[in-house]
């Protein structure tokens, strides 16, 4: 088991690259099964859901290759519509594979996802959807058996902007028979990412970004060859953190369009942002200015998955700040953890008070979701002693190597394997 120590209180400073985005690449490497030809998918991140995601490919019999950031896949030797329970339960997005399988096979055999333990998570809409298209799905237990001569084009109305469904169905429907209009689709830049990516396929899908998608169903498509788009939410990671340690960090190959809530947020705070073509420079001198509401919405507003991180950097702020989650109904569990390092967060619902301290302390304290993850590791950062962050292996699902990434703008983490010390 990994622990990530931190020895607190240098400001960030630097320049640094950030990687592809995760939840843009792990829907498109999904698709990747629809394809007769090759598929080479470049800025992929190296973290452990791609690692599982590869797997469950070459599970169902496809080559992949995961070499620097190019993934290569050749999925024409997929030969099985199975995903076995124990590949399905490592994470929430295998559960991407089953509107390609059954656009592919006709038919998906596979179980209830797993994922971190921040809400229920349920995939009804996921499997709604895919009924509206034709499917025929029966679930015993964890086990689900979805089966379709042929998928038909329907109107699909989601009663949520799930993004997970939303992608689903655009998967199941790009090649099925005639028309699907998705009605209160998601309108997330990783939706945009992969209509762009069904489309360079020869898929014909249009409307990502906003609430309605138009699916003409194709015949086929071919292998291609694309790029994923940059990870707003470690781009927004280790701006907070910047932030939060009041330091001046530049960070590159980012979409600054991807983050207009958080960029909201952090001036109202009293942060420093320019933004550039693909650049974002944050710089912070003072303590933050309390921001009086947060709310988590679907995008184009403040994103759930950077509530955790936003919240340590409150915790250090002037004054009382409030987060409403409204996306996960579990997401607030780094809340005690913060209090453990001298945060004042009082929890009601889905609702959290968060009156500023003007220092955190070092403790040991536990990752118990990717996000909350990244905030107790930004929390170590800005706080005075040393933290020790345990249970790593849920922030190594969405951060490549996070020691790295912020040794390399000057913050002291490091990260102790068995303990033995890691440094690169
Ligand atoms: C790999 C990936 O892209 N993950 C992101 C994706 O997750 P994911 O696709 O799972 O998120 P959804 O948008 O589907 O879920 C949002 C809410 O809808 C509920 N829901 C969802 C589907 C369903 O069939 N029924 C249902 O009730 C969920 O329990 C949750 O409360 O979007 C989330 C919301 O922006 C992000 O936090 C995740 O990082
Ligand atoms: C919740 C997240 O991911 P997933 O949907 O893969 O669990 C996340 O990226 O913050």
């Amino acid at each position: 088991m990994d622990n990530l120590v931190i020895e607190g209180g240098l400001p960030l400073s630097g320049t640094i690259r950030i990687h592809g985005a995760k939840n843009a690449a792990l829907p498109i490497l999904a698709a990747s099964l629809l394809a007769e030809g090759q598929v080479k998918i470049r800025n992929v991140p190296r973290l452990l859901d791609i690692e599982v995601m590869l797997d469950i490919l070459r599970d169902l019999g496809c080559k992949a290759l995961h070499e620097g950031t190019v993934v290569t896949v050749e999925p024409a030797a997929a030969a099985s519509s199975h995903i076995p329970e124990t590949l399905m339960r490592k994470m929430r997005s295998s559960v991407f594979l089953m509107g390609p399988l059954l656009a592919r096979f006709g038919e998906a055999q596979l179980y209830q996802p797993g994922g971190c333990a921040i809400g229920e998570r349920k995939i009804d809409l996921h499997l709604r959807g895919l009924a509206a298209l034709g499917a025929e799905i029966r679930e015993k237990g964890s086990r689900i058996v979805c089966k379709a001569q042929k998928l038909r084009g329907a109107e699909v109305i989601l009663d949520f902007p799930s993004v997970g469904a939303t992608e689903n169905i655009m998967m199941a429907a790009v090649l099925a028979q005639g028309r699907t209009t998705i009605i209160g689709a998601a309108r997330e830049p990783e939706i945009q990412d992969l209509q762009r990516f069904l489309n360079e396929m020869g898929a014909n899908v249009k409307g990502a970004g906003t609430d309605t998608l138009i699916i003409d169903g194709v015949t086929s498509l071919r292998g291609c060859n694309f790029e994923v788009i940059p990870d707003r939410i470690v781009t927004g990671t280790v701006m907070v953190a910047a932030a939060a340690t009041r330091g001046d960090v530049t960070l590159e190959n980012t979409e600054p369009g991807h983050l207009a809530s958080l960029v909201h947020v952090l001036r109202r705070a009293g942060v420093q942002i320019d933004v550039g073509n693909d650049i974002i420079k944050v710089s912070a001198s003072k303590r933050p200015v309390a921001v009086e509401r947060v709310v988590t919405s679907p995008y184009p507003a403040f994103p759930t998955d950077l509530q955790a991180q936003v919240m340590t950097f409150l915790a250090l702020a002037d004054g009382v700040s409030m987060i409403k989650e409204t996306i996960f109904e579990g997401r607030f569990k780094h809340v005690d953890e913060l209090c453990r390092m001298g945060a004042d967060i009082r929890v009601d619902l889905n609702h959290a008070f968060i009156r500023g301290v003007p220092q955190l302390y070092g403790t040991t304290v536990e990752a118990t979701d990717l996000r909350a993850g990244a905030a107790l590791v930004i929390a170590g950062l800005c706080a005075q002693g040393r933290t020790v962050v345990e249970q790593v292996h849920h922030i190594d699902r969405g951060y490549d190597r996070i020691e790295n990434m912020f040794r390399q703008i000057g913050g002291n983490i490091i990260r102790e394997t068995n303990k033995t010390k890691v440094y690169s």
